[in-house]
């Protein structure tokens, strides 16, 4: 059993659109709505596979009530909780090269007694896990270090954590000594102030988190394929996506595949590469199902350090190596490869 938690999960509008425009009207050609927020994501990809998983999720407002409600079309086996505040929306805007751009908002405030409340209904679901999943932002004036607490919390409980966020919050939950983290590169390389362009750099600022208290590092890095640092050694690896639609959800996917394929060495990357690859391939947020997923094509070997990466991030300015500023509390998604 895995159980998720996602302190800031949100309602995921994807809307595509012929160009980005700014200042223009511009009229849609589709949308859709998927349930979202990182942790969610984590359960409805176990959930497409059959792997048993229990999703704990603040929601408020007509905004949360319709969360729930998308989450039960799906069969999310979930524990929710009630919250004062209103749960986010964020919008993706989907241009046909692939190009997404992405439009989080900041979330709700959640009150310190509803912190503790969502924190005991994880504690008491995880009785029975073998992983808590810690996973996305935080919500606005919730202490950079609630990841850290919990993750001291559950680890004091016997449990197994993965944290998967970013910021103040994944340097923080370094300390408590998670089982897992999974920085994508910007992460990477915002976590550990180093410059990262090859996959030398990639392992170097892997051991640096190690370093720092986490045990293994899955490190994604988008169409890069992924770099996994654990006790016994680094592994790199790669898969090929035939038809690249979305991007958004790839990470989540990926750190459920690597769950659901034991958390270790090369078996669990394979599968975490097969579940990251399925989902770029799939529209919006839609997790991949075992159709989706092509294990046989996925590629892994010892890490080769002078292998340069498609897309380079500097030390931790914000910028990338490689083009312009990334603009603040921006994600930048440049068009999926397909390789
Ligand atoms: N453009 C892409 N082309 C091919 N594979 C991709 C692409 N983007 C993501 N992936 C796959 O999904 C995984 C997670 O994507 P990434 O963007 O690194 O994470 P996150 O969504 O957490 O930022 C990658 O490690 C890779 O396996
Ligand atoms: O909590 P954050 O960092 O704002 O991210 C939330 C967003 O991340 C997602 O979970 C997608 O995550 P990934 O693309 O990193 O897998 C969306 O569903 C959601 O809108």
């Amino acid at each position: 059993m895995i159980v998720t938690l996602t302190l800031n999960p949100s309602l995921d509008r994807t809307i595509e659109i012929a160009a980005l425009d700014r200042g223009a009207v511009i009229r849609a050609a589709a949308a859709r709505l998927d349930p979202g927020g990182k942790g969610v994501n984590v359960s409805r990809a176990l959930l497409a596979n059959a792997v048993a998983s229990r999703a704990v999720v603040p929601f408020g407002g007509d905004e949360g009530r319709q969360l729930v409600r998308l989450l039960r079309q799906e069969g999310l086996d979930m524990v929710t909780v009630p919250v004062a505040g209103r749960t986010r929306s964020n919008v993706t805007l989907a241009e046909p090269d692939g190009t997404v751009t992405k439009i989080n908002e900041p979330g709700t405030a959640l009150s310190p007694d509803e912190l503790d409340t969502i924190a005991d209904s994880v504690l008491a679901e995880a009785r029975e896990a073998d992983w808590v999943v810690a996973s996305g932002s935080l919500p606005p004036e919730v202490p950079e270090d609630v990841y850290a607490r919990l993750c001291r919390r559950f680890a004091g409980a016997g449990i197994h954590v993965a944290v998967d966020t970013s910021g103040p919050a994944l340097s923080c939950a370094l300390g408590s000594g998670p089982a897992l983290v999974k920085p994508n590169l910007e992460e990477l390389a915002g976590a550990t102030g180093m410059a990262i362009a090859c996959v030398g750099d990639v392992v170097a600022a892997a051991a640096k988190l190690r370093a720092a208290g986490a045990r293994t590092v899955l490190a994604s890095l988008g169409a890069d394929g992924a770099v996994l640092v654990e006790d016994g050694g680094a592994w790199y690896g790669e898969a090929p996506v035939a038809e690249p639609r979305s991007a958004v959800g790839a990470g989540d996917a990926m750190l459920a595949g690597f769950l659901a394929g034991g958390a270790r060495g090369e078996r669990a990357l394979v599968e975490a590469l097969a579940w990251g690859a399925a989902a770029v391939g799939l529209p919006g947020s839609r997790m991949p199902g075992p159709p989706d997923i092509r294990r046989g094509e996925v590629r892994v070997s010892r890490p080769d350090p002078a292998r340069l990466l498609t897309s380079a991030f500097a030390a931790g300015d914000g910028r990338r190596a490689d083009g312009g500023p990334v603009p603040a509390g921006a994600e930048r998604h440049p068009p999926p490869s397909s390789r």
